[in-house]
Parts: C-alpha cells; sequence; structure tokens
C-alpha cells in the first residue's frame, strides 16, 4: 500500500555524544506524515531537541536514518526552517537587517510580509540590535527568519517558552495560519501541554531514548479510555495507569476489545491527561498508528 509523503522518516535511529556515553536515541523507527502540525513531547533531557537538530542537519546520527522531506537532511536544508532552542542570531545586527539576510539567503521564496508581521507584531523598533532584545523579542525574530523562508518542513524547539501569553496566542495564531494556508509540516516541542493540545494534529512523545506515542492526536486519543468501577482488575484492557480514588478505582487503558459499559464508567481522557500518564509510566507499551509505523513490531491502531 502507498503512503502519503513523509515529512520525516526515522529508521532504527540512533545517536550517542560520545562513545562512551548512553544513547540519546535508541533505535528510534517512526513516521511523520507531511502537512501535520506535529507536537513532539517528553520529559526533560528526552532527546526533543537532539531529535530536532538530526533533522535540521546539524547533527549526524551514530547509526540509522533520519530522511526528511523525502531526502538526506543536508539535502532539504533549504526547505526547512529551524528555530533552535538557543535562539542562535547575529548579535550586532539590527532587526531589520537579519531579515534582509534572510532574504539574501533565501532567494525566491522569501516572503518578506510573513515575515515583518511575525518580527514587528509587537512593537518591536527595525532599528534594534539584536544583543539588546529580550529574549521573547529574540524568539519573534527566529521565527520571523523561519516563517519567512515560507519552508516546507518547520522544526521549532520549544517555540514559544519565553514569549508572553499575548504574544503566544498572537504567535500562534500566525504560525497555524501560514501553515494552513501553504501545507506546511511542523515539529514543535513543548512541556506546555494545553497548548499543544490546540494547535497540533499530531503527537510524537519521546521518553527513555524511544518513541513511545505517534500518530494522529485523534486516533491516539481515541485509542485510550478512562475506565472507573468498583474492581481494580481491568483485564483485558491495558493499563496505562491506574489508582484507587473516591469513587473506587480508576484507570487510563488501551481497550483490548469491546469495554463492558456495565462493569465502568467510561471517559475519554483529555490530550493532556493522556501525555501526562505516559510521561508517569515510561513502561506503559507504545503505540504507534499506522501513519506513524514504518516498522510492524509496535502495536499499531487506525
Ligand atoms: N552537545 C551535547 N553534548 C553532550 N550531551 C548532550 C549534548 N546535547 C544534549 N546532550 C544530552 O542529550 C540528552 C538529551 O538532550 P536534549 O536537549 O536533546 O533533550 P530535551 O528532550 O530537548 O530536553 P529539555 O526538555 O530539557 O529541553 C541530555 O542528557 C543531554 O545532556
Amino acid at each position: 500500500m502507498s503512503k502519503e509523503p513523509a515529512a520525516l522518516e526515522a529508521r532504527g535511529l540512533v545517536m550517542r555524544y560520545g562513545r562512551h556515553r548512553d544513547p540519546v536515541l535508541r533505535d528510534c523507527s517512526f513516521r511523520l506524515p507531511a502537512g501535520r502540525i506535529c507536537a513532539l513531547v517528553g520529559p526533560n533531557g528526552a532527546g526533543k531537541s537532539t531529535l530536532l537538530a538530526l533533522a535540521a542537519g546539524m547533527l549526524r546520527p551514530t547509526q540509522g536514518t533520519l530522511r526528511v522531506l523525502g531526502t538526506g537532511s543536508a539535502e532539504s536544508r533549504p526547505r526547512i526552517g529551524y528555530v533552535a532552542q538557543t535562539r542562535p542570531l547575529y548579535p550586532r545586527l539590527t532587526v531589520a537587517a537579519m531579515l534582509r539576510l534572510g532574504a539574501e539567503l533565501n532567494p525566491g521564496r522569501w516572503d518578506q510580509e510573513a515575515a515583518e508581521r511575525v518580527a514587528y507584531g509587537a512593537d518591536l523598533d527595525p532599528k534594534a540590535r539584536i544583543r539588546t532584545l529580550s529574549g521573547g523579542q529574540r524568539t519573534r525574530v527566529a521565527l520571523a527568519l523561519a516563517l519567512g523562508k515560507r519552508a516546507e518542513l518547520l522544526l521549532l524547539d520549544e517555540p514559544m517558552t519565553d514569549l508572553d501569553p499575548v504574544a503566544r496566542h498572537q504567535l500562534m495564531g500566525t504560525l497555524l495560519a501560514v501553515t494552513v494556508e501553504h501545507g506546511t509540516s511542523v515539529v514543535m516541542s513543548s512541556h506546555v501541554l494545553a497548548e499543544l493540545e490546540d494547535a497540533c494534529d499530531y503527537l510524537l512523545l519521546l521518553g527513555s531514548g524511544q518513541i513511545r506515542l505517534a500518530g494522529e492526536s485523534e486516533d491516539v486519543l481515541t485509542a485510550h479510555a478512562r475506565l472507573t468501577g468498583t474492581s481494580p482488575d481491568f483485564a483485558p484492557h491495558t493499563v496505562v495507569e491506574s489508582g484507587a480514588t473516591g469513587r473506587g478505582h480508576t484507570a487510563l487503558v488501551r481497550p483490548q476489545g469491546p469495554v463492558d459499559a456495565a462493569s465502568w464508567v467510561v471517559e475519554q481522557p483529555s490530550m493532556e491527561e493522556l501525555i501526562l500518564a505516559h510521561l508517569r509510566n515510561p513502561g506503559a507499551p507504545a503505540l504507534f498508528t499506522r501513519s506513524a509505523s514504518p516498522a510492524s513490531s509496535q502495536e499499531a491502531v487506525a
């Protein structure tokens, strides 16, 4: 069966930062179909920035492959907009000069109007030098460069962390409008789960160096249920997390067959609830929806 084009496709991806160090990414295989807005989540040190830097061609994998927009990451670099966590910019340049540089480096694809909309949205002075900007203002300029490039794939490492709530809301709106208009693929890491729930339609959860959940948010969500009842036995369903409550026993499960509604109150968990349960329980079995799965060894739904 032919699959739709992939923004990212990892096979057996291993990354270690030194020969004697433990690998940060261990045998990761997954697919991210093109045109999705993907949340990349995981605990501190899980390897999110590493995965984004590999996709941006800033690092080379120790083993395995990571294909980006159907090619190697070096070849795809002109088609990628990467906002690294450190927001690397030229400190001596003014904001306007930084955008001019963006235009010069991306002839034929630069969108000055989109870049200015992002950079100057909060009365940022075009003549201000980068080194004088606040963290949030630098983030605006970094996002402006990525969006101005009309990239086919945006790799955004915690893009909203140092923005104030109004700027977050405004920039997320701009980002979504641009991506919907141009069919851009986005991978966005963040720890703010509520923010991702609103914006993203795809999920990659990294933990212990491996992909734990991968797929359309909707499919990943509907593959889970919250069951509450009087018995602590949730068989035959796969339990991700369970506990006692005032109402009896409750568990977030991955149903294996029909759920007996006479025995349990069945609810749909929120995305935040689901991600938190998986972060707290790294031993829960991995789940890949069909579109996310290049391998056959994981449990696949949808
Ligand atoms: N340049 C480097 N040299 C050596 N080790 C590194 C380097 N960069 C990252 N690491 C290590 O790799 C692991 C993963 O780091 P990474 O920054 O990719 O995680 P992360 O999921 O983005 O974390 P956070 O949520 O805290 O930003 C960490 O243990 C980190 O110490």
